[in-house]
């Protein structure tokens, strides 16, 4: 058993945190908690690791109720987006810094550092500063100091939070190989989801302090279980039921809105019984696809992704008529808020 959170709940003042969380991390797993700014993610991270205490409820580690144990007694490795080295230290030395607190002895220390510099990739930096390292390299010998005492658990909160968006790629397709290796039950904080995605076995989507969905990544994508995490997971148009693309949607649902994803909408240059026509307002080229900004007769707007490929075979024009359907779409009351 991983980590087991049972019925949590957090207030800070009137303000009500964490409602009930009951959340199962799987031994060995990398699990990202994803959700915006404010809903809760930092704090389940902060309880789990003992730097708060919840205010009912229980967290187990490994089997052991260590709800009320103090963090220096949890054995948790934790990488925080500012949690700064130790400036004065060489990376050798802020590597060595929790083996050499607890009295290991100094050639086993030694050598768990030079493996731990070889599986983070850097190898011959050893005797640098932080100062003279980039930011993604600090982040990687704190992610070895963090691994240093072999941890039950790994927390990370937004680790890559503070890089510029090149660098976090890289560090994202990193830490995933690294987890592979070391398989520490890992737990790891995001509000983009495109990392959660990349990076996790399993993603818990939060939102105003709940549990909105707990699932793979695939899973939450194309199961998304409500409005809130269509909207989050990816790009969504949303069309009231009553408008005639929903209607053809196949989708029987009698709820308010449909939800579809704008690769879900299908775009042809010849109608037929299935296509409704809409203009093209403009056409916004992203590289790898091309967005389409479409206008309905009835005046409802839609964003469609088309791969570059299809893009070139239609030779879409701005202003062009075209005619489109929904391949996909999702029933939701519309109740969701980020
Ligand atoms: N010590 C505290 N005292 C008072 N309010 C707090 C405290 N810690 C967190 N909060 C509040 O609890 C809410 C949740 O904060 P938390 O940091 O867990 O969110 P988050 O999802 O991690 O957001 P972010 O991505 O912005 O860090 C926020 O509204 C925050 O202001």
């Amino acid at each position: 058993m991983g980590i087991l959170v049972e019925n949590v709940s957090k207030q800070f003042g009137d303000f009500q945190a964490l409602d009930n969380i009951n959340l199962e991390v799987k031994n060995g797993s990398l699990t990202a908690l994803l959700g915006p700014s404010g809903s809760g993610k930092s704090t389940l991270l902060r309880l789990i690791a003992g730097l708060e205490t919840p205010d009912r409820g229980k967290i187990f580690i490994t089997g052991k109720d260590f709800t009320s144990q103090d963090p220096r007694d949890r054995n948790i490795g934790f990488v925080f987006q500012h949690y700064a080295l130790f400036k004065h230290m060489s990376v050798r030395q802020n590597i060595a810094f929790g083996l050499e607190i607890r009295k290991n002895p100094k050639q086993k220390t030694q050598a768990r550092v030079d493996e731990l510099l070889e599986l983070v990739q850097l190898k011959g930096l050893g005797n640098r500063y932080p100062s003279q390292l980039s930011g993604g390299q600090r982040q990687r010998v704190a992610l070895a100091r963090a691994l240093a005492v072999e941890p039950q658990v790994l927390l990370l909160d937004e680790p890559f939070g503070a890089l510029d968006a090149q660098v976090r790629k890289e560090l994202r397709a990193w830490l995933r190989r690294l987890h592979d290796e070391v398989h520490v039950t890992s737990v790891f904080v995001t509000h983009d989801q495109e990392e959660a995605m990349e990076v996790s076995d399993e993603i818990v989507v939060m939102n105003k302090g709940k549990i909105e969905q707990i699932g793979s990544p695939a899973d939450v994508y194309d199961n998304p279980a409500t409005s809130f995490v269509m909207s989050f997971i990816g790009p969504v148009n949303i069309v009231p039921a009553h408008n005639k693309i929903a209607a053809n949607s196949n989708n029987n649902s009698n709820q308010d809105h449909v939800f579809i994803r704008p690769r879900d909408i299908l775009i042809e240059t010849v109608p037929n019984d299935t296509t409704m026509p809409a203009r093209i307002d403009r056409l916004i080229h992203l590289g790898w696809e091309v967005q389409v900004e479409l206008v309905m007769d009835d005046g409802q707007v839609l964003t469609a992704h088309l791969s570059r490929d299809r893009f070139d075979e239609l030779q879409l024009q701005p202003q062009q008529v075209v005619h489109i359907k929904p391949k996909d779409a999702k029933a939701f009351p519309l109740n969701y808020s980020i």
